[in-house]
């Protein structure tokens, strides 16, 4: 079970060294007192579940068009097993990379409260990046410029109660492409599976916790300081399972790579630089899987060892 690290008023108190080492020996902790109002958290939770009982045609208004990647969807059958969740995925943020067809279409009620939700979440996020950046001992302002107004998403998933969790798939193991993701298991259902060090542990929420990973971006920016958390999920047999999974990435002209304050001679660089654009292309024309994706992004032994030597003479 993942360590905690909660404040008393909200999260002004997060002890630093704490949060150091759980980021770098986790992945991954809980949010206890985040400040969300219960009242925004319960609505969202009705207005999720009014949404999933709307008849099909209704939600397959919202259903991922072909060479998309945003919408409303299911992926039916893989490796043998039956797909058990229903994945609705959209960028909230910038506003105008929004997909008309999705968010802004979604019934009011619904739309309100998530926007009130994002608000808040985007919220936390910033707080949240900028502790991370006391942390890493890094200047605040350089994880502002990074992600301020940046690449946001969501992934609202509903998993149907299902009989035989051994014919079918939850969410593959993978770790998110995020700066880092926060997690809300909207009806309180666990499921969630952390693998650390080869061994997968049940996440064990808190009552009304938040879940925040690290992703691959945080990884690549602390030069490797951190480590992004491999997670799948898994239905529950008698329950529904609803989660709101919300992506904080770099803004799209960003690059991501690892933070130039934290490489040095003794220090080189782990992993490559690219756009952030190029980044969130490139990553979904993989399907999730592991860690792959970051592997893609390590700078190979060769190249690093060039690296090094450019830096032998101080
Ligand atoms: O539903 C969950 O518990 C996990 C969802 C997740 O990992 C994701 O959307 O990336
Ligand atoms: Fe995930």
């Amino acid at each position: 079970m993942a360590r905690l690290v909660s404040g008393e008023d909200h999260h002004h108190h997060l002890e630093l060294d704490k949060l150091h080492s759980t980021c770098k020996e986790w992945g991954v902790f809980q949010l206890v007192n985040h400040g969300v109002k219960s009242s925004v958290v319960e609505k969202l939770k009705n207005e999720l579940e009014e949404f999933y009982n709307l008849p099909m045609e209704e939600r397959m208004k919202y259903k991922i068009k072909a060479g998309e990647h945003e919408g409303y969807g299911n992926i039916g059958k893989e490796d043998g097993k039956r797909d058990w969740a229903d994945r609705f995925y959209f960028i909230t943020n910038p506003i105008h990379r929004r997909n008309p067809h999705l968010l802004p279409e979604l019934p009011s009620s619904l739309r309100n409260i998530l926007e009130s939700y994002f608000m808040e979440l985007q919220k936390i996020a910033m707080k949240l990046l900028s502790f991370i950046a006391k942390a890493l001992e890094i200047d605040v302002n350089e994880m502002i410029e990074l992600s301020e107004n940046g690449m946001q998403s969501v992934r609202m998933t509903y998993y149907p109660p299902c009989p035989n969790l051994e014919l079918a798939m939850g969410f593959a193991p993978h770790s998110d492409a995020t700066l880092i993701t926060i997690l809300n298991q909207v009806n309180g259902v666990d499921g969630l599976h952390v693998n650390k060090d080869g061994v997968w542990l049940p996440l064990i929420f808190q009552p009304n916790a938040l879940v925040v990973n690290i992703g691959d971006i945080l990884e690549i920016f602390s030069n490797g300081v951190y480590h992004s958390i491999e997670h799948k999920a898994t239905a529950n047999m008698v329950k529904e399972r609803i989660t709101v999974a919300f992506f904080v990435n770099p803004k799209f002209e960003a690059e991501v790579g690892p933070s130039p304050s934290l490489v040095n001679p003794k220090n080189p660089p782990l992993f490559k630089r690219v756009g952030m654009e190029q980044y969130g292309r490139d990553y979904f024309v993989r399907r999730p899987h592991g860690k792959t994706y970051l592997q893609h992004m390590r700078i190979e032994d060769g190249q690093d060892n060039l690296n090094k030597t450019s830096y032998i003479e101080n």
